[in-house]
C-alpha cells in the first residue's frame, strides 16, 4: 500500500494545499510549528477519520473556518482508491458532513462503513497501522515501556495470532455447549431405560395371550346363542303366520255378522218411514177438506165469485183500480183545501190592512184641521195689529196740518237752519276779535298819550304826526259793536225756529217707519187666511179618503169568510174519502184471507205427492237389501265352519314358548357383548402399552447414538481447543525467536557497538539487553537516544517480520517516521539512513521521514517543504524537487 496524493483545504494551519507523493523515501522539512506533523496526521485522518486522532474533529478544522475537506488517493494490491472528507464546524461541534471512498469496483459512503472497508482493506485498524507503520513524534518508547502482557497483545495483534485466540475460545464455547447438549441428552436416555424396565415388569405378552383366549372363547359362545336365536325366530314366524290365517277368517265371520245386523236394522227402520209417510198422507187430504170449507163460507165476502186464483186476482185489480181513483181524488181536494185556506188567510190580513190605512187617513185630516184653527187666529192677531198702527198713523199726519213745513219738508228746513247758524256763529266771533283788538288800541293809545308820547311811534307827543289817528279808533270800536249785537240778535232767532222744528222731524221719521209696519203685517194676515182655507181643504180629502178605505176592509172581510166556509167543505170531502179507502184495506184483506188458503191447499197436494213417491223408493230399496241379506247369511254359515279352535291353541303356544327363549338369549347375548368388549379394551390397553415399550426402546436406541456422537464431537471440540492453544503458543515462540533475530539484526546495524553483546525477547515477551560480561539491562534503563535507536529497531524488526511471515498480500503500509532523530547524534543519524536504505532495499515502497536533519534531507529522493506564513499563519507545501537542490539553496532547519 502507499499513498499517491494528499490534498487539504482549511485542514488544521494549511488553507489549500496539493502534494503528490511518490516512491522511496520522501523527507518533509520546514520550521517548528510549519505543519509537517500535520500534513501526516491529515494522511492517516483520511483513512481512520477520529479514530486517528489525539484530539477531537473540532481540532483539525482550521480556526475560523466553517468547512475542512480531506482527499487522499491511494493504491493498494494494484488497485486505486480516492477517500474523500469533508468536515462541518457548525454551532459547538464538528462534524462529518462527507465521507466517500472510491475504488475500481466499489464506493462506500458514510464515516462508519469507509472505515471498516479500509480496516478490512488494509487488514489493520487506526492501532495496528500506528503500531506498524506510523512512529509518532514521541511515541519511540511506547513499546519499551510496554508490561510484557501489552506487548505480547500488540505483536499478536499485528501478526494476527489473536485470531488463533478466537478459535481457540470458539472451540471452547462450542465444547461446553456440547457438555450442556450431551448432559440433557444423557439425563433423557437414564429417564427413557427406567421406563422400559418398569413396562418389561409388567409381562405384557404373557398378559396379552390370556385375554385373547378368553376373547375367542366368548366370541364361541356368542356364536352359539346366535345360531339358537335364529332358530326360535322362525319357529315364532312359522306361529304367528298360521295365527295370522285364522284370525283372517274370524275378523271375516265377524264383519258378516256385524253386516247381517246391520242389514237387519236397516230394513226395519226403513219400514217404519214407510209407514209414517203413509200417516202424513192421510192427514193431509184432511187437512185438505177442511181448508175447502172455510174457502167457501168466505167467498161471498171477499167479493169472490170462484174459489179460484185467476177470481182472486182480477177481484185485486178491482180493488187496486178503485183505490186509485180515491187517492187522486183525495190528494186534489187536499190541494184545494189547502189554496182555500190560504185565500181565505191572505183576504184577512189585506182587511186588516185596510182599516189600519183609514184609521192613519182620519188621523192625519184631524191634524189639518187643527193647522187651519191655529192659522185663523194669526190672521185675526194681525189684523188687529194693522188697525192699531193705521190709528198712528193717522195722529201723526195730523201734525202737519198747521205746522210750517209740509210732511217731507222738516227735516231738510232743518240742515239748511243749522247751517246759516253756524256761518252767523263765526261772523259772531270775527266780530268779537275785532272789537278786542281795536279796544286794545285804543287803551294804549290812551296809556302813552297820558304819559305824554306818541302813541304811534313812541316819539314825545309834541313831535308826533299821528296824534289824531286814535279818533278813528275809537269810531271803529263802537261800529264793531253794534255790529256784532246784530250778529247775536240773528244767532238766537235762528236757535229759537230749530228748537220749533225738532218734533215735526221726529214725527215725519215715526209716521214712515209705521205706514211699513203696517203694509208688511197686512200682507201676511192675508198669507195666514190663505193657509187656513188650504188645510182645510186637505182635511175634506183625507176624510172622504178614509171612507173608501173602511168599505174596502169590510168586502175584503166577508170574501175571507166565504172562501174559509168552501175549504171546510172540501175538508169534509176528504174525510169521506180515507174512509173508503179504510174499507177498500179491509176488502183487501179478505181476499187474502182465501188466498191464503187456496195456496195452503196447493202446498198440501203437493206434499202428499212426495210422501207417496219417497214411500215407493223406500220399497224398492228393501227389497234390494232383502237379497244382499240372504247372502250374507250363507257366507256367515261357510265361515263358521272353517274356524278349527284346536289348531289355533297349539300355534299359540309355540309362539309364546319363541317369544320367551328369544327375551332369554337377548339379555345373555347382551351381557356376552358387553364381556367382549371389555375384554377388547384390555386387549387394546396392552396393545399400547407394547408399541409404547417399542417406541420407547427405539428412542432410547437413538439417545444412545446422539449421546455417543456427542461424546464424539466433545473430544473432537477438546482437541481442536488445545490444537488453537499449541498453534498459537508455536507460532508465538516462532515468531519471537524470528523477531529477537530481527531485531538483533536491525540493532546491530543502528548501533552497534562493543557495550552489548545482544537483544533478548523471550517467550514471555520480555525485553532485555545482554551485556557482554552477560549481565542483562531492562531497556528502560538506556540513555534517551539508545531507546529511540532500541525503539526504531525494533518497529522495524516487526516490519520485517509482517513482510516476512505474511505471504502475498503483505499489506507494507508506507513506513512513516516523525522525528526519529531527535535524540540521535550524528553519527547514528548515518546508522538511521543506512536502516531506511536497508528497508527500502527489503521492498518498503514507500518511506516518509518527518525530520530536519541534513543527512535524512539529503539521503532524501523526494524533498517536501512546508512553510508558514508568519502574517497568515497559513501554511504552504511546495516540492523543493530533488535533494540535492534544495541542498544547494542551504534551506535547511537548525533545531
Ligand atoms: N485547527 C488549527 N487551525 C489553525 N492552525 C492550527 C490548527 N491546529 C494546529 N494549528 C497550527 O499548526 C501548527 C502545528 O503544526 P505541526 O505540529 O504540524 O507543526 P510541525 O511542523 O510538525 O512542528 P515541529 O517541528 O515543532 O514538530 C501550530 O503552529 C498550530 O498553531
Amino acid at each position: 500500500m502507499k499513498f499517491d496524493r494528499i490534498r487539504l483545504r482549511n485542514f488544521r494551519p494549511y488553507a489549500d494545499a496539493d502534494l503528490g507523493l511518490r516512491d522511496g523515501v520522501t523527507v518533509i522539512h520546514g520550521l517548528n510549528g510549519s505543519g509537517k506533523s500535520s500534513l501526516l496526521e491529515a494522511c492517516f485522518f483520511a483513512l481512520y477519520g477520529a479514530k486517528a486522532l489525539e484530539g477531537t474533529l473540532d481540532d483539525v478544522v482550521t480556526n475560523g473556518a466553517e468547512e475542512a475537506e480531506i482527499d487522499l488517493w491511494f493504491t493498494h494490491a494494484g488497485a486505486a482508491y480516492h477517500v474523500h472528507r469533508r468536515l462541518r464546524a457548525s454551532g459547538e461541534r464538528t462534524t462529518t458532513a462527507d465521507c466517500v471512498l472510491e475504488g475500481s469496483d466499489a464506493t462506500v459512503e458514510g464515516a462508519r462503513d469507509v472505515r471498516a472497508f479500509v480496516v478490512d482493506l488494509l487488514r489493520m485498524d487506526a492501532e495496528a497501522f500506528v503500531n506498524c507503520a506510523y512512529v509518532r513524534q514521541g511515541e519511540v518508547n511506547q513499546l519499551i515501556n510496554a508490561s510484557p502482557g501489552q506487548r505480547q497483545d500488540v505483536i499478536d495483534d499485528l501478526l494476527q495470532l489473536g485470531r488463533l485466540e478466537e478459535y481457540r475460545d470458539r472451540a471452547g464455547d462450542a465444547r461446553l455447549g456440547i457438555e450442556d447438549v450431551r448432559s440433557e441428552k444423557r439425563g433423557e436416555l437414564r429417564k427413557v431405560e427406567s421406563q422400559i424396565e418398569e413396562k418389561e415388569a409388567k409381562n405384557l405378552y404373557a398378559a396379552l395371550d390370556d385375554l385373547e383366549s378368553t376373547l375367542s372363547e366368548v366370541d364361541s359362545k356368542i356364536e352359539h346363542y346366535e345360531t339358537q336365536r335364529e332358530k326360535a325366530r322362525e319357529t315364532k314366524s312359522e306361529a304367528e303366520a298360521v295365527l295370522e290365517e285364522y284370525e283372517g277368517k274370524r275378523a271375516e265371520l265377524d264383519s258378516v255378522v256385524d253386516d247381517i245386523d246391520d242389514l237387519e236394522s236397516t230394513i226395519r227402520e226403513a219400514e217404519s218411514e214407510r209407514e209414517t209417510l203413509r200417516e202424513r198422507v192421510t192427514e193431509a187430504h184432511e187437512r185438505m177438506g177442511e181448508l175447502d170449507a172455510e174457502v167457501d163460507d168466505r167467498l161471498d165476502a171477499a167479493g169472490l165469485d170462484a174459489a179460484t186464483e185467476v177470481a182472486v186476482d182480477r177481484r185485486r185489480d178491482e180493488l187496486d183500480g178503485r183505490e186509485a181513483e180515491l187517492r187522486e181524488e183525495r190528494t186534489e181536494a187536499k190541494a184545494s183545501a189547502t189554496g182555500l185556506r190560504n185565500q181565505a188567510t191572505n183576504l184577512a190580513a189585506k182587511a186588516d190592512d185596510l182599516a189600519d190605512r183609514a184609521a192613519e187617513t182620519e188621523e192625519r185630516a184631524a191634524e189639518l184641521r187643527a193647522d187651519a184653527d191655529a192659522a185663523e187666529t194669526t190672521a185675526e192677531e194681525r189684523e188687529a195689529r194693522v188697525a192699531d198702527l193705521e190709528d198712528e198713523a193717522t195722529a201723526l199726519a195730523a201734525r202737519f196740518e198747521d205746522a210750517p213745513v209740509d210732511r217731507g219738508e222738516a227735516a231738510t228746513r232743518q240742515d239748511d237752519l243749522r247751517e246759516r247758524r253756524g256761518e252767523v256763529r263765526e261772523r259772531v266771533a270775527e266780530l268779537d276779535a275785532k272789537l278786542e283788538s281795536a279796544k286794545e288800541r285804543v287803551a294804549e293809545a290812551e296809556a302813552l298819550l297820558a304819559a305824554g308820547k306818541c302813541p304811534e311811534c313812541g316819539q314825545p307827543v309834541a313831535d308826533s304826526p299821528h296824534a289824531d289817528r286814535i279818533d278813528d279808533d275809537r269810531e271803529r270800536v263802537a261800529e264793531l259793536e253794534a255790529e256784532l249785537a246784530d250778529a247775536r240778535e240773528q244767532v238766537s232767532t235762528l236757535d229759537d225756529r230749530l228748537d220749533a222744528l225738532g218734533p215735526l222731524v221726529t214725527a215725519e221719521e215715526r209716521l214712515t217707519d209705521v205706514e211699513a209696519d203696517r203694509d208688511r203685517l197686512a200682507e201676511r194676515a192675508a198669507e195666514a187666511r190663505e193657509t187656513a182655507a188650504e188645510n182645510r181643504e186637505a182635511a175634506a180629502k183625507r176624510e172622504s179618503e178614509a171612507t173608501e178605505l173602511r168599505e174596502q176592509a169590510s168586502e175584503a172581510r166577508e170574501v175571507a169568510a166565504d172562501k174559509r166556509e168552501e175549504a171546510e167543505e172540501v175538508e169534509a170531502r176528504i174525510d169521506e174519502l180515507s174512509a173508503e179507502l179504510e174499507s177498500i184495506d179491509e176488502a183487501r184483506e179478505r181476499v187474502d184471507a182465501v188466498a191464503e188458503r187456496l195456496e195452503r191447499i196447493a202446498d198440501l197436494e203437493d206434499e202428499m205427492e212426495r210422501h207417496r213417491e219417497r214411500a215407493a223408493g223406500i220399497e224398492e230399496t228393501n227389497d234390494e237389501r232383502r237379497e244382499r241379506l240372504a247372502e250374507k247369511r250363507d257366507r256367515r254359515d261357510e265361515l263358521r265352519e272353517a274356524v278349527d279352535e284346536e289348531a289355533i291353541e297349539s300355534a299359540r303356544d309355540r309362539q309364546a314358548n319363541a317369544e320367551a327363549y328369544l327375551e332369554n338369549v337377548a339379555d345373555e347375548l347382551d351381557a356376552l357383548a358387553g364381556r367382549r368388549d371389555s375384554i377388547q379394551t384390555r386387549i387394546g390397553g396392552v396393545r399400547s402399552d407394547v408399541e409404547a415399550l417399542e417406541s420407547l426402546r427405539d428412542e432410547r436406541d437413538e439417545l444412545a447414538e446422539r449421546v455417543a456422537a456427542l461424546d464424539a464431537l466433545h473430544e473432537e471440540a477438546e482437541r481442536l481447543e488445545a490444537a488453537y492453544g499449541d498453534l498459537r503458543a508455536e507460532l508465538r515462540q516462532r515468531n519471537v525467536e524470528t523477531l529477537e533475530r530481527l531485531l538483533n539484526e536491525t540493532f546491530d546495524l543502528v548501533y552497534g557497538n562493543d557495550a552489548y553483546a545482544h537483544l533478548r525477547l523471550n517467550g514471555e515477551y520480555e525485553l532485555s539487553v545482554v551485556q557482554k560480561d552477560g549481565s542483562e539491562l531492562d531497556p528502560t534503563q538506556l540513555s534517551g537516544g539508545e531507546r529511540a535507536l532500541f525503539n526504531l529497531s525494533l518497529r522495524c524488526a516487526i516490519y520485517r517480520l509482517l513482510a516476512e511471515g505474511i505471504d502475498g498480500a503483505a499489506p507494507m503500509p508506507p513506513l512513516i517516521l516523525d522525528e526519529p532523530t531527535v535524540f540521535l547524534d550524528s553519527g547514528h543519524v548515518s546508522r538511521l539512513v543506512d536502516l531506511v536504505a536497508e528497508m527500502r532495499d527489503m521492498g518498503v515502497a514507500q518511506i516518509v521521514i518527518v525530520s530536519h536533519d541534513e543527512e535524512l534531507v539529503g539521503a532524501a529522493d523526494d524533498l517536501v517543504r512546508v512553510e508558514k506564513d508568519p502574517r497568515t499563519n497559513r501554511s504552504t507545501v511546495s516540492r523543493s524537487g530533488s535533494a540535492v537542490e534544495e541542498l544547494a539553496a542551504g534551506v535547511t532547519d537548525d533545531d
